[in-house]
C-alpha cells in the first residue's frame, strides 16, 4: 500500500491557499486542513470570553481552554469551538484584526500545532495542510511543500471581489500587507518559505492553472516513490 501523501501549502494572505488546497485534496481523494481557521477559532473564543487579546499572558493562560475540532473533508470542511459551529464567526473583521496577535503567542501555537500534527497522522490516504508555518515547523517531513505568492495588488483585488465593495481595494490591500508583516515578523514560527519548498507565483495564473500545477507536482512525487 502507498504511504500517505502529506502536502504543505504556505504563503501570505489571499494567495489562494484555501481555494487551491481544497480543490487539490478533493481531486486526489486526500483530507484537507485549514490551520488559519484554527487560529481564527481560538481568537474568536478569546474575544467571546472577554480575554484581552493584547495581553500575551492572559492569552497564554487561556490557550488550553477552548475545544477546537476541525472536520477535514475537502468539499465541506468544518470547525467547531466547544461544540458550536464557528465557521461564520471566525470570518468577521473583528477576528481578522485580532488573529495575528493571538497567533503570535507561543502557547497558542504549541496547542494548535499538536492538533495539526494529530490531524495529519490520522488522515488515511494523506492530507493537504495549509497555513503559514506548515513546511517549516508543523510538518517538516512533508512529501511536497508549496509556497504560494502573488502581488499585493492581485491579492487585494481577489479579496475585494469577495467583500463585494464593502471596503476599498486600497484599504483591503493595506490590511493584507499589515497582517503579513505581523505574521512574518513574529518570533515563534513566522510565515516563511521552507528551504525545500517550491514557490508558485499565482499573480498571473488562474485558479485552475494553480490547481493543475500542484496536482502535477504531487503526481510526480508519487511516481518517484
Ligand atoms: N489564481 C487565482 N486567480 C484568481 N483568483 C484566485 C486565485 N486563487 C485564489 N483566488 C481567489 O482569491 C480569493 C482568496 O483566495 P483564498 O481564500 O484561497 O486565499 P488564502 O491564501 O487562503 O487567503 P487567507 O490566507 O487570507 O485565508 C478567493 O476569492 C479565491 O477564489
Ligand atoms: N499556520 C498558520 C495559519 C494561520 N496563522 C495565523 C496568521 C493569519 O493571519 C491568521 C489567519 O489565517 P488565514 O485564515 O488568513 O489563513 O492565522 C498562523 O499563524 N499560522
Amino acid at each position: 500500500m502507498e504511504s500517505p501523501v502529506i502536502v504543505a501549502i504556505d504563503g501570505p494572505s489571499g494567495t489562494g491557499k484555501s481555494s487551491t488546497s481544497k480543490a487539490v485534496a478533493a481531486k486526489l481523494g486526500l483530507s484537507y486542513l485549514d490551520t488559519g481557521a484554527q487560529y481564527r477559532a481560538i481568537t474568536w473564543w478569546m474575544l467571546s470570553n472577554g480575554v484581552d487579546v493584547s495581553d500575551t499572558e492572559a492569552v497564554a493562560n487561556a490557550s488550553a481552554k477552548p475545544v477546537i475540532v476541525s472536520g477535514t473533508e475537502p468539499v465541506g470542511p468544518t470547525i467547531t469551538v466547544d461544540g458550536e459551529d464557528a465557521s461564520g464567526p471566525i470570518r468577521t473583521q473583528e477576528v481578522t484584526a485580532a488573529v495575528s496577535a493571538v497567533s503570535a503567542v507561543p502557547e497558542v501555537r504549541t496547542r494548535l500545532v499538536g492538533l495539526q500534527r494529530a490531524a495529519a497522522a490520522a488522515a488515511p490516504d494523506g492530507i493537504v495542510v495549509e497555513g503559514r508555518d506548515i513546511g517549516t515547523t508543523v510538518l517538516p517531513d512533508a512529501t511536497l511543500k508549496i509556497f504560494l505568492t502573488a502581488s499585493a495588488e492581485a491579492r487585494a483585488s481577489r479579496r475585494s471581489g469577495e467583500l463585494k465593495g464593502a471596503q476599498s481595494v486600497q484599504a483591503t490591500q493595506d490590511a493584507l500587507v499589515k497582517r503579513d508583516a505581523a505574521d512574518s515578523g513574529r518570533k515563534t514560527s513566522p510565515l516563511a518559505k521552507a528551504d525545500d519548498a517550491i514557490e508558485v507565483d499565482t499573480t498571473d495564473l488562474s485558479l485552475d492553472q494553480v490547481i493543475e500545477c500542484i496536482v502535477t507536482l504531487i503526481e510526480e512525487k508519487r511516481a518517484a516513490r
